[in-house]
């Protein structure tokens, strides 16, 4: 079975600074893979590329099967890849549950339009549930605490039904119950078959979590492996004890 995503040789520059040089990567289907690297080696730049939030200069990206490397992120979302970001993006205007309806992919029209899809609102209720958010979704996102921002964050991209979903740093600077809660929810969707591909600081996470793992350094892949080897590699070592 083809990898559920395949990023091949691409290289992306921001003036002369090269963010990513002829980095490949796969992601195969219902593995929860990590992304790490020090800072500056272009994960973020690479989950753009990947998103269709950036253009790759050279290089090739696949999801399920086809080329999607021109392709615009309401698309991909639409084909089942989505993302959240290192800052949790939710309108902090809107309640916890509308936030969940818009998310539906039918925007503000949507939610303020004659027509109320009944399956997205039912679709946001269960989700509500899942991720304890009933006593907050009345409430606008701006009155959530950080981390229930990034909980319905997590929670929204899940109105999309994705077979693939980007995490950006989902546990950074979150408290420990929390960063549990986080491992737990992604833990229970991938035994629903849902594919991860998570950037994350916290080597114990990663460790817990994923597998493989994949390193960037100075915007190359430089290993890709078990989270047992990952820790002894040399050129792992020297990326980070050398940044
Ligand atoms: N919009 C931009 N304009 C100019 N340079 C950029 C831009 N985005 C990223 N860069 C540069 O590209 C390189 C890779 O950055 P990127 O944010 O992808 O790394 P990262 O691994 O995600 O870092 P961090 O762990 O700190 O989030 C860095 O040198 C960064 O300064």
């Amino acid at each position: 079975m083809t990898p559920l995503l395949e990023v091949d040789g691409v290289s992306r520059s921001f003036g002369s600074v090269p963010a990513l040089v002829n980095a490949s990567l796969t992601v195969e289907r219902n593995s929860i893979t990590a992304l790490i690297g020090p800072n500056g080696s272009g994960k973020t730049t690479l989950f753009n590329v990947i998103t269709g939030n950036l253009r790759a200069d050279t290089g090739r990206v696949r999801f399920d099967g086809h080329d999607v490397t021109t392709a615009r992120p309401a698309a991909l979302y639409r084909r089942g890849l989505s993302r959240t970001y290192q800052q949790a993006r939710v309108f902090s205007q809107l309640t916890v549950e509308e936030n969940l309806v818009v998310a539906g992919g039918f925007g503000l029209a949507q939610l303020f339009g004659r027509r109320v899809n009944r399956r997205d609102r039912q679709r946001a209720t269960e989700l509500i549930d899942e991720f304890r958010l009933g006593r907050v979704a009345d409430l606008p996102a701006a009155e959530l605490s950080y981390g229930q921002r990034k909980l319905l964050e997590f929670a929204a991209v899940l109105m999309s039904s994705p077979t693939l979903i980007l995490l950006d740093e989902p546990t950074a600077g979150v408290n420990p119950v929390l960063i549990e809660t986080m491992e737990h929810h992604i833990r229970r969707l991938h035994a629903a078959g849902i594919t991860f591909l998570i950037v994350e600081h916290d080597m114990n996470v990663v460790m817990r979590l994923c597998d493989p793992v994949v390193v960037l350094d100075q915007g190359r892949e430089i290993f890709t492996g078990p989270p047992d080897a990952v820790r002894e590699h040399p050129a792992v070592l020297d990326a980070y004890l050398g940044a």
